[in-house]
């Protein structure tokens, strides 16, 4: 498996000195900027758009941007995400009619593809795109707000999507998002995660480099 992935949630940043936070956490040690993209319509709450991402890359940011886009339809946001500086676009099923179409049009604009799953949200959906899937986000609380509790349920769900990777033979990240913390991560890797995205668990600490040291240190009694 390749090297794991810390993705701090910016949904739990300062946004008010939000630059500065972003700068600071990828100083700290984060890998990937996750970037939670709410449209009071298929969640329950508001956050920032492409212009907000745009903001980030003209401040100096150049760590990947992980787009994770909680909306619904999904397709239009796609062209602008991707000029404004996005890496990795993920989106879930629901919130597009033709999911082979969505994907492929995020990989047209030059970005790493992904689908999300929502706790209740079947695997099924995965079995054809699984040749266009760079990145399975599997949520382990359901979308729309930051600090809820890991639903441990999706432990079984990671280890039946690594199966899926394995046999796919494609080299798919398997991600983690919602409830990430230092006393779980590890639990979390050893069922097959390597992307771990982690918002009030970094964010609410006064010392990001210790919370992101934690969490590797975690990581590294993994066996993999
Ligand atoms: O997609 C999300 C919520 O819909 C966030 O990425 C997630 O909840 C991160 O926050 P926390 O680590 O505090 O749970
Ligand atoms: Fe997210």
């Amino acid at each position: 498996m390749s090297s794991y992935l810390i993705a701090p949630s910016i949904l739990s940043a300062d946004f008010a000195r939000l630059g500065e936070d972003v700068a600071n956490v990828l100083k700290a040690g984060a890998d990937v900027i996750h970037f939670d993209v709410m449209d009071n319509h298929f969640v329950p709450n508001l956050t920032f758009g492409p212009m907000i991402c745009q903001s980030l890359r003209d401040y100096g940011i150049t760590a990947p941007i992980d787009v994770h886009l909680m909306v619904k339809p999904v397709d239009s946001l796609i062209p602008s995400f991707a000029k404004a500086g996005a890496d990795i676009i993920t989106f879930h099923p629901e919130g597009s009619d033709h999911i082979d179409r969505t994907l492929q049009l995020i990989k047209d604009h030059g970005c790493k593809a992904g689908l999300v799953l929502n706790p209740a949200t079947p695997l099924h959906c995965l079995d054809f795109v699984m040749d266009k899937l760079d990145v399975i986000l599997l949520m382990s609380v359901n979308p729309g707000f930051g600090g809820q509790s890991f639903i441990p349920t999706t432990l079984d769900k990671i280890k039946l999507v690594r199966e899926k990777i394995v046999a796919s033979g494609r080299d798919i990240r398997l991600e983690v998002d919602g409830g990430v913390k230092a006393d779980n991560i590890a639990e979390i890797a050893a069922a097959g995660a390597d992307m771990f995205v982690a918002g009030s668990a970094i964010f609410s600490k006064d010392d990001y480099q210790q919370a992101i040291d934690e969490m590797r240190a975690q990581l590294a009694t993994v066996k993999q």
